[in-house]
Parts: structure tokens; C-alpha cells; sequence
């Protein structure tokens, strides 16, 4: 697992190229037949990827090393959205088929998980975000449909785009962990702009739906101080409270955000006005 210290604004100000990537990019997510884990020490989120192909996978009990716990999950959620083709879960003695665009929240106290996919010619690949837990809520899949979606933007600002909201309270209870999915319409290259921080919450981006030409150029940083990182299919950015995330593409894209910190109001935002920007 690779721990990712926090960072402090004024820190990142002074970062090239290379030093903004060690911070804020997390390059590879899915690896066939593996589980990949970053832990970031901002609000001590785990972002990760789950790619079984022809076995099935499980978090080694090794994990509990960095969590100090008997078991993975004995003081964490986790939130997961696939990706990839359809996949079998295992969550203790509870079974769920989770189809491609679909999520399943696993509350604190799981202990036995294990990752499947149905077809080894189109392999599951199954996002998650995890984070700390108070108290054990229950497994829950959430399809599409139930994701209550936003449509915003328009094609003339380039930024006509789907929120599907896939872990918030009016869908279920989580103790921290909201996490959604945002997909961009054929044409429309902008995410998040106007952009927004918020002081009490920190967030990922994860992108993908991208062809292997195709970049974001993801912004960061103060609202006064931006920079950017070019993004390619699969990767994930890290953005502390005090940092825009918006991202413009060289084509539509789909990104899945997650997002922990003081409270659940996905509205809960500080708006940046155009001109503080830059
Ligand atoms: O396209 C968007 O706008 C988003 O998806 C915004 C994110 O959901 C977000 O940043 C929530 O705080
Ligand atoms: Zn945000």
C-alpha cells in the first residue's frame, strides 16, 4: 500500500511538474489479478482498484498493518463502483452481482470479501473509495437508476454533464463516504467550472471512459494559484479541502468522485467566482 502524506498549500505552490504528480497522482489503479491501494493521509482516505480475472480477490490480511485493525474493514467503510464487466461479491455470508455502472457500499465490520468477475474475457474492475467508520451500516448495491441523477451545463460552455449520485443520504446511510459519478455528453470537454473548494470535505477524481490518445488537463490548487496535471484513462487525483478540481478534456470523459470529511451536503461547496481565479 503506498501512504501519501498531506500537503499544504503552501507547499504545493513551489511543486514542478514531477513533485505535483508525486502528490496529487495516483497513475495506476487496475492491474489484472490485483488489488492496488493508495492511502492518503488527508481524512485518511483509501483509494484503490480491484481487477480480478481469473481468481478471485480478497484485501490481504497484511492491510491490518496499516490500520492497526484485525481485519480491513473493522474500522472503515468502502464504497466501490465497476467499471469493467459484471463481478460476484462476497461480503461475509451476503452475495451481490454487480453489473458494469453499478456500486455497492460495504458497511464498517465486514470481514470476509471477496472479488469476482463472471467472465474472464470482460473483467471486473471495481473502484472504491474507503474511509475511517463509527458504526456498521448495512451492504447495500446501488444501481444507476437509483442514483439520483443531475443533468447541468450546456453545449455552448461545453459542460453539458450527468451527476449520477450513487453513495449520499438520500439514497443510503454512510458514517462519511459520499462517492458518485459524473459523465460528460459527446462534445462537452469541461467538468466543475465555475469551480468550487470545500474547506470541509476533501475529494477524488478517478477518470476514465478515455482512448489511449486522450488527456484531461485537471486543475488544482488555491483558487489564486492553479496548476494543473495531465490526466490519462484510469488515473485518480487527490484534492485537499483547499484545492479546485475541475478538468477540461481533449474528449468526453466519465469520472467517478468520492469524496469524506466534516459533513454530507453535496452542496456544501465555496463557490469560486470566475474572476478570483488565477
Ligand atoms: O461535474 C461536476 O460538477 C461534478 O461532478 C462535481 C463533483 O461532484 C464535486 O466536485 C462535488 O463536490
Ligand atoms: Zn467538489
Amino acid at each position: 500500500m503506498e501512504i501519501r502524506q498531506p500537503i499544504h498549500s503552501a507547499h504545493a505552490r513551489t511543486l514542478d511538474t514531477q513533485g505535483l504528480r508525486e502528490q496529487f497522482l495516483v497513475e495506476q489503479l487496475f492491474k489484472p489479478d490485483e488489488t492496488t491501494l493508495t492511502y492518503s493521509q488527508i481524512d485518511r482516505i483509501i483509494v484503490g482498484g480491484i481487477m480480478p480475472v481469473n481468481q478471485a480477490l480478497s484485501f490481504a490480511p497484511e492491510l491490518g498493518r496499516h490500520t492497526g485493525t484485525d481485519f480491513f474493514l473493522q474500522r472503515r467503510e468502502l464504497g466501490l463502483i465497476n467499471i469493467g464487466g459484471a463481478a460476484r461479491v462476497k461480503v461475509d455470508e451476503q452475495s451481490f452481482e454487480i453489473g458494469p455502472r453499478e456500486a455497492l457500499y460495504i458497511g464498517q465490520g465486514a470481514r470476509a470479501l471477496e472479488f469476482r468477475s463472471l467472465d474472464p474475457a470482460q473483467p471486473a474492475k471495481l473502484y472504491f473509495n474507503s474511509a475511517p467508520a463509527h458504526t456498521a451500516y448495512p451492504h447495500r448495491k446501488v444501481t444507476l437508476a437509483e442514483a439520483s441523477p443531475e443533468t447541468l451545463g450546456s453545449p455552448e460552455t461545453s459542460n453539458r454533464r450527468t451527476i449520477y449520485k450513487f453513495l449520499v443520504p438520500d439514497v443510503l446511510p454512510t458514517c462519511q463516504l459520499l462517492m458518485g459519478m459524473t459523465q460528460l455528453e459527446p462534445g462537452s470537454l469541461w467538468n466543475t467550472m465555475p469551480c468550487h473548494t470545500h474547506d470541509r470535505r476533501m475529494e477524488v477524481y478517478f477518470y476514465f471512459d478515455m482512448n489511449e490518445n486522450a488527456v484531461v488537463f485537471h486543475m488544482l490548487g488555491e483558487p489564486s494559484e492553479t496548476r494543473h496535471l495531465v490526466v490519462r484513462n484510469e488515473q485518480a487525483v487527490i484534492s485537499p479541502s483547499w484545492s479546485i478540481h475541475s478538468g477540461v478534456g481533449t474528449q468526453a470523459y466519465t469520472f467517478i468522485w468520492g469524496m469524506v470529511g466534516e459533513n454530507q451536503v453535496f452542496k456544501d461547496m465555496d463557490h469560486v467566482p470566475m474572476s478570483a481565479l488565477r
